[in-house]
């Protein structure tokens, strides 16, 4: 019962008695986007008073009743009807594993081998040891937790970046414009990616400066581009998974806030034997020019 797990990182005040049955109930709205407003209004038609049904709801989804983050429906793949595959645009993807909470999906078949090959020959030249945000000023650093090589593509820069990011965009009903550049990331025998949260924490002072351009990261496509000999999984340490690389698979995670009750903590295991090859598509809140 993953949601009963999840749980215990979101302390329910003793105030606010909250059932399993309402539990599971508002989570697995949540997994299918439903705006919180929406689960309101379900529980008082059933007889809830306002007040109890905002406490239960805001104390199960750990935002506060009526705020801005817990009144945002996010995007997402539509997982919701069980499907094995998803319309992408120009292909079906198809949808390997799929979790509640937190949203977290694989495909497989997202990218075509040619099209990774094609990724991995426009990137190779352009490769450099990869930075990361220094968080207390904004800028960018080399960080010893991250030993690959990386690039970025500029949005739409070319036919086959544009393509692929029309089909991420209509698999996971998210803007192509509230999505970052492409970044092909290259890690070598031993490199690796130490486990880290994709979103900005707002308690570092150099946020403020990356929020200004296009709001939080809030979820995170790992396409593979190529399947390692040995290692390089991505790691989901909170989760107890691992997601093995295959060329043309990815895993797709959401956290709807910069906080680690998401669970998102997730990493790139070292490379054993072979190389690694993946492209990460970052999901933000607004648009991102
Ligand atoms: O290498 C991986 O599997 C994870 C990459 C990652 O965490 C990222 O690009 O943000
Ligand atoms: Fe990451």
């Amino acid at each position: 019962m993953g949601y009963n797990q999840g749980m215990d990182n979101h302390p329910i005040s003793a105030a606010t008695p909250v059932s399993d049955e309402l539990r599971h109930w508002a989570m697995e709205q949540r997994s299918r986007n439903v705006d919180p407003e929406a689960m309101l209004q379900a529980l008082l038609a059933v007889g809830w008073q306002t007040e109890q049904a905002q406490a239960a709801l805001g104390a199960v989804l750990d935002t506060p009743p009526n705020s801005p983050a817990g009144a945002r429906p996010l995007p997402g793949p539509d997982l919701s009807a069980a499907r094995p595959a998803l319309p992408a645009a120009d292909r079906q993807v198809q949808v390997v594993v799929a979790m509640e909470y937190p949203p977290l999906a694989v495909f497989s078949q997202l990218l075509s081998a040619d099209e990774c090959t094609a990724l991995i020959a426009a990137a190779r030249p352009r490769l450099a040891r990869s930075l990361t945000v220094e968080t207390h000023t904004g800028g960018e650093q080399v960080n010893a937790d991250r030993t690959s090589e990386g690039m970025f593509f500029e949005r739409g820069e070319s036919d086959l970046v544009r393509q692929i990011e029309g089909r991420i965009a209509a698999l996971l009903r998210w803007p192509v414009d509230h999505g970052e550049g492409l970044q092909v990331l290259r890690y070598g025998p031993g490199a690796e990616y130490k486990p880290h949260y994709d979103y900005f924490d707002p308690r570092e002072a150099g946020t403020a400066a990356m929020l200004r351009r296009g709001g939080q990261r809030l979820a995170t496509l790992v396409m593979y581009l190529n399947t390692p000999e040995a290692g390089g999984a991505t790691a989901f340490p909170a989760l107890g998974l691992t997601v093995t690389p295959q060329r043309g698979n990815a895993v797709f995670f959401r956290y709807d806030r910069p906080h680690p009750n998401t669970r998102s903590l997730h990493g790139g295991a070292p490379v054993l034997a072979g190389e690694k090859w993946i492209a990460t598509k970052w999901l933000r809140e607004r648009t991102f020019e």
